[in-house]
């Protein structure tokens, strides 16, 4: 049968405000993805006036780290710059004097030669300046974004596991990379603010030389297209800090249309035109808003223009008053020109970089809040150590809530591993099997009770040392864009470098993943990057072998092993579950599983329910008593030998 057309695009269809997925921004849903509000006072003058010394400060350290000799070059080729164009202003200004005067041309010329060679060499210098500048700015720029950039991927990656929970960490995470690239940025404002300085003091000084009444009425000039610029600056960060969530959903959805993951789901239920509707509802809502900032701004630059106008008419009007009373000569009327010219052309690179400037700050100071955030965030390195061969595991009385949740997700749990056993958590979704083992594994802190590996609690210990003891096989486990070798080698890293490429074939043997990986057309190399033309895709359970190769290859202590089997073939479980049984010998190992069949032979098993251990035992001794443990075995037994329901007998009787 034919699959009905999809349903043309409207926002008029019952029911669908309510239910909007990426809803509108005034849905208290929607405004909890972000908590930046369009607060006008972060980014008022005297705000930002506070926050500049502390950001420039680290601005100016990222290219001092960057490119040492390049910084300084830099600001030193831009205040000469600035110094030349001053000299040549005042040098113009004198040329002029000697052409104006009285007396005959020849001599006129001459008395004026020296300052025109000044004129001419100062032009050469500034081009020669203007060149030198480009060129270094074109090896600095990527250097400091590098170590900008740098920095920020060594703390994201650093940073605790709570913190990726966290919505709010990671919504801001996005805009502290965007913002990364403005420290540079920001560095380059500040000195082209600093050189057009230079070059509006020496316009400034001229013009005061000539007529005291002449400046004052060039910085009235000048100060309505400032005061423009900075308007319009902000109107264009607030505009962007609002859309700071839409642009991100928007992404999200762009990035789910064309994404390899999405492509069948799409087709297959036949989402195209839901997702159309979607998208174009959040891109109108952005266009609106773009096209209302540029209303905004043109407002703006439009006062500013017109009163800017209206003073420099005045300038020009006070010139031809002073010149036409005989106050000012003719010679000082064209010098005072140049020096209107080059004060409001130094100006007008003064506001522009403002203007970029006051943008970057902003941007800027999200990543500098980022980061201020982010070190807090990082696990504080102990002296102490984890016990190297931990005997006995326990966590005692542990109570855990994720970020922004009111309910724990464990509540006064209490459980023990010891080496040479197979621990197994059982229960059903979401009852806290994978938050307790996170706990467990030290990469959860919990809110109270304690973790103790031989008695030591491991909030006193160096969090390194506890992870360094762990193979863990996550629920979730990341398909890294690489080879199959490093694939299995980034279980342990260092173990590579050390005894060489050959070293993952032992891990690879034991959990079957050679058999995936020597079919693979180079074998141990082939790349597994599916993005990439090259790349090879793996079906979900021969990654899932790679990942359980990753963690044996870890060869840790303590192995913990999060539903290691939920992709895998029958022989090949029973194959994951005889090694697991195998590395209990001399090993912690945890198992959490909903295939009951394979925790029959763990040493203890525990059983959650709602962020509680409900029963303990081993299997014999659950099955002996009613619980959910028997419940669920008996249930998934049923589906193998002909049982009765246990849930039907209960009704029955
Ligand atoms: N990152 C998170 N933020 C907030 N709540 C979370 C988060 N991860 C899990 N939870 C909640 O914590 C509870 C326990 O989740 P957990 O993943 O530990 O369950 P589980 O027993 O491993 O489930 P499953 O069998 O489905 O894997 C659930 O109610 C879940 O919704």
């Amino acid at each position: 049968m034919a699959a009905p057309a999809p349903a043309a695009a409207s926002s008029a269809t019952p029911g669908r405000d309510q239910v909007l997925t990426y809803g509108r921004e005034d849905d208290p849903k929607v405004r909890a993805w972000s908590k930046h509000d369009l607060t006008m006072s972060r980014t008022g003058v005297l705000a930002m006036g506070r926050r500049l010394p502390g950001l420039l400060r680290l601005a100016w350290s990222l290219a001092w780290e960057a490119d040492r000799s390049g910084l300084i070059a830099l600001v030193s080729l831009r205040v000469l710059a600035g110094v030349i164009e001053a000299v040549g202003l005042l040098a113009v200004a004198g040329a002029l004097t000697a052409v104006l005067s009285e007396g005959p041309t020849p001599d006129r010329l001459r008395e004026a030669l020296p300052a025109l060679l000044i004129v001419i060499g100062a032009g050469v210098l500034r081009t020669a300046l203007s060149l030198i500048t480009n060129l270094l700015q074109s090896r600095f720029g990527p250097r400091v974004d590098r170590v900008s950039l740098v920095r920020l991927l060594d703390l994201a990656t650093r940073t605790s596991v709570m913190s990726f929970d966290d919505p709010q960490f990671v919504d801001d995470l996005d805009a502290a990379e965007r913002g990364a690239t403005s420290g540079r940025k920001l560095v380059d404002d500040a000195v082209e603010v600093f050189t057009s300085g230079v070059q509006m003091v020496a316009a400034g000084g001229v013009l005061t030389a000539l007529h005291p009444v002449l400046l004052p009425l060039l910085v009235a000039s000048i100060l309505p297209d400032g005061w423009a610029s900075a308007r319009s600056a902000r109107l264009a960060y607030l505009s962007w800090l609002g859309r700071i969530r839409q642009v991100r959903r928007q992404f999200m959805l762009r990035h789910h249309m064309t994404a390899r993951d999405c492509a069948a789901e799409i087709r297959s239920f036949g989402l195209n035109r839901f997702l159309l509707d979607e998208y174009e509802y959040l891109a109108r809502d952005i266009e609106a808003e773009q096209i209302r900032v540029g209303r905004g701004q043109a407002k703006y630059r439009l006062t500013g223009e017109l009163v800017s106008g209206l003073a420099l008419g005045a300038v020009y009007t006070t010139l031809v008053l002073l010149l036409n009373a005989e106050i000012m000569p003719l010679a000082a009327a064209g010098t005072a020109v140049l020096a209107i010219r080059t004060g409001r052309g130094a100006l007008s690179t003064a506001l522009t970089s403002l203007n970029s400037a006051y943008e970057n700050f902003l941007y800027f100071d999200e990543y500098r809040s980022w980061m201020a955030e982010a070190v807090q965030r990082v696990p504080v390195t102990r002296a102490g150590s984890a016990p190297a061969e931990p005997a006995v595991i326990r966590v005692e009385d542990a109570t855990y809530t994720y970020p922004q949740t009111d309910t724990p997700a464990l509540h006064g749990v209490t459980v023990e591993l010891r080496r040479g056993q197979v621990v197994a958590f059982v229960g059903a979704n979401g009852s806290g099997k994978s938050t307790l083992a996170k706990v467990l594994a030290g990469l959860y802190e919990p809110d109270s009770g304690q973790v103790t590996w031989d008695g030591v609690d491991l909030a006193g210990v160096d969090p390194a040392s506890v992870r360094s003891r762990i193979g863990l096989i996550p629920q979730q486990y990341t398909q890294w864009p690489m080879s199959a070798r490093m694939n299995i080698a980034v279980g342990e890293i260092s173990r590579l470098w050390a005894e060489g490429p050959d070293s993952v074939i032992p891990a690879a043997r034991a959990t079957a993943a050679d058999e995936v990986i020597e079919k693979l057309p180079h074998g141990y190399d082939t790349s597994l990057a599916r993005q990439y033309s090259a790349g090879h895709d793996l079906s979900g359970g021969q990654w899932q072998r790679i990942a359980c190769a990753r963690a044996v290859y870890r060869d840790a202590p303590v192995l913990i092993a999060d539903e290691p089997s939920a992709a895998l073939d029958a022989r090949a479980e029973q194959a994951l579950f005889d090694l697991i049984r195998d590395l209990g010998r001399d090993r912690a190992v945890l198992l959490i599983t909903h295939r009951l069949a394979s925790v029959r032979t763990a040493d203890r098993i525990y059983v959650l329910d709602e962020g509680r251990v409900v029963d303990e035992g081993t299997h014999p001794e659950l099955m002996e008593r009613p619980g959910i443990y028997r419940d669920l075995f008996t249930l998934q037994a049923r589906h193998f030998v002909d049982l009765p329901d246990p849930g039907r007998e209960a009704v029955d009787a």
